[in-house]
């Protein structure tokens, strides 16, 4: 069966296909899209270096005759971008020499033109099985990303940084904004470091009381203080020969990071109310979201600690800058929650773009709960739709869309936080009646557009009633068409 099922992100791709054949890129996405796969198609040579830029493409079909080129050119620029893609060249009939000389210069295959669905399918799925063993190979790409999804160039570069982590022993720090993924990089280089054997223990800074740090750090023995009933083992103990994981390390306080330091210095302990050391072989990884720099103008962290933190410091950058991943993480949460629930579920092309142009300020982590409420919601259907996502996702869609209309005095969410566009409408003086009809129209061209004045559609997706859909576009001065 060639059909492939999108599991993980190591089994998705993303394509490019460049051919000034409109048609045949259609036909092509289409055929990728069947086989699970994202693609993206470009008429010219300029075009796909645009989309280069943005994406780290596994596999590239290219034409050799473009209207700003020969896509031999620009072969070697290809092969060279760091996702290192496979390339397919699409050739005509009377081009067999074009398609000889690609193969000689790096290409992957050949596919003369018109290809049937199953020869096209079958290149696709054999490139894509290089592609996977060729990285395997390579030592960066060793690395075990497990349920890390994300392919734009800045997490390329966060992987890189997880391999060189995961080789050596030395501490990590990993900082970036709540959400992004910080917990699960320290245990991503856990599992394919040498210790990967022994425990990860993650221990919460920010939820550990004064008093109760210190039991919980380095445990205590009998009697020492009420309530300590019987021994028990403290958690640097038990990772010993394993990871110690201290998330939100900006939130410890001023006397434990002194204790810490020591024990890092030494690997050795005191438990609370006892008169011997204890040692324990232990990795440090610590993870924040505040600027510790600032905190140590403030007098909040020591210095010397966090020089010993950063041996290793891996800056995960925010999701909205992270270039087509927001796609990918949402099937890929869409894929879960369907096997968790047994039930068929996708997300539908107009639900991309709104998750798209949202800012995201709580990171992954607030866009798999967006997507398991919008699943909840979709109960029943098919699809999610725009409709099943939250409203403020679905007026920063508006405002984006609008912005694009405007071109303008009215600035994307993404680029502006959550109240500009109301501000700016205060600002310039427009009364909230105003206001709301403008927004509602812009609504109304855009849901026409993207249903392409199918009645039923329009119902579906903005949940009015036929009656009440039809006396808004009269008084905006809308027809269906
Ligand atoms: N790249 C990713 N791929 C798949 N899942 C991810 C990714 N990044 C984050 N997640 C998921 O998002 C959620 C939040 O991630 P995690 O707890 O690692 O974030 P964090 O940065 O440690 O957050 P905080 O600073 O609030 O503790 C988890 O469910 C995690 O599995």
């Amino acid at each position: 069966m060639l059909e492939l099922i999108v599991k993980e992100q190591r089994d998705m791709a993303t394509v490019l296909i460049l051919d000034d054949d409109l048609r045949l890129n259609q036909t092509m996405v289409r055929i990728m899209g069947r086989m699970g796969l994202e693609a993206d198609s470009a008429a010219t040579i300029a075009e796909a270096r645009e989309l280069m830029q943005g994406r780290a493409y596994k596999l590239v079909f290219l034409d050799v005759r473009l209207p700003d080129g020969n896509g031999l050119d620009i072969l070697p620029e290809i092969l060279d971008t760091p996702s290192r893609p496979e390339v397919v060249i699409l050739t005509g009939k009377g081009d067999p020499d074009g398609a000889e000389l690609a193969i000689h210069a790096g290409a992957w295959d050949y596919l003369l033109k018109p290809s049937s669905v199953k020869q096209t399918m079958l290149c696709a799925e054999r490139a894509l099985k290089y592609h996977k063993q060729k990285l395997v190979v390579e030592p960066a790409s060793k690395i075990d990303l497990g349920s890390l999804v994300g392919v734009s160039p800045k997490m390329e570069a966060c992987y890189e940084q997880i391999a060189l982590a995961a080789r050596s022993d030395s501490n990590v720090l990993i900082t970036g904004e709540t959400g992004t993924g910080k917990e699960l990089f320290a245990q991503t280089i856990h599992k394919n470091c040498s210790r990967r054997e022994f425990e990860f223990v993650p221990v919460d800074c920010a939820s550990l009381n004064k008093e109760l740090i210190e039991s919980v750090l380095f445990g205590h023995k009998r009697g020492a203080f009420t309530g300590a009933e019987r021994d028990r083992v403290g958690l640097v103990k038990v990772a010993d020969r394993g990871t110690l994981f201290l998330d939100e390390v900006g939130d410890m306080n001023l006397d434990i990071q002194k204790t810490f330091l020591r024990v890092l210095q030494e690997r050795a302990f005191r438990p609370v109310g006892d008169t011997k050391e204890v040692s324990s072989n232990f990795r440090l990884m610590a993870a924040t979201n505040r600027d510790l720099d600032a905190d140590i103008d403030q007098e909040m962290f020591r210095q010397d600690l966090l020089y010993r933190l950063k041996t290793i410091h891996i800056k995960l950058p925010p999701l909205r800058e992270r270039d087509g991943d927001i796609k990918l993480l949402a099937l890929f949460r869409v894929n879960q929650l369907a096997r968790q629930y047994d039930r068929e579920m996708t997300l539908a092309p107009e639900s991309f773009d709104v998750l798209s142009a949202y800012a995201w300020p709580g990171n992954v982590r607030e866009l798999f709960a967006v997507i398991e409420t919008a699943f909840l919601h979709a109960d029943g259907a098919a699809q999610i739709i725009p409709r099943h996502l939250p409203s403020q996702l679905r007026v920063a869609a508006m405002r984006a869309q609008v912005a694009r209309v405007d071109g303008s005095s009215v600035v994307s969410e993404r680029e502006s936080g959550p109240d500009s566009l109301g501000m700016e409408a205060v600002k310039q003086g427009v009364s909230l009646k105003g206001f709301k009809g403008d927004m509602e129209k812009h609504y109304l061209e855009e849901l026409r557009t993207v249903t392409g004045g199918d009645i039923k559609r329009m119902i579906e997706i903005s949940g009015c009633s036929q009656s009440h859909l039809y006396s808004l576009l009269k008084k905006a001065g809308l027809s269906l068409k």
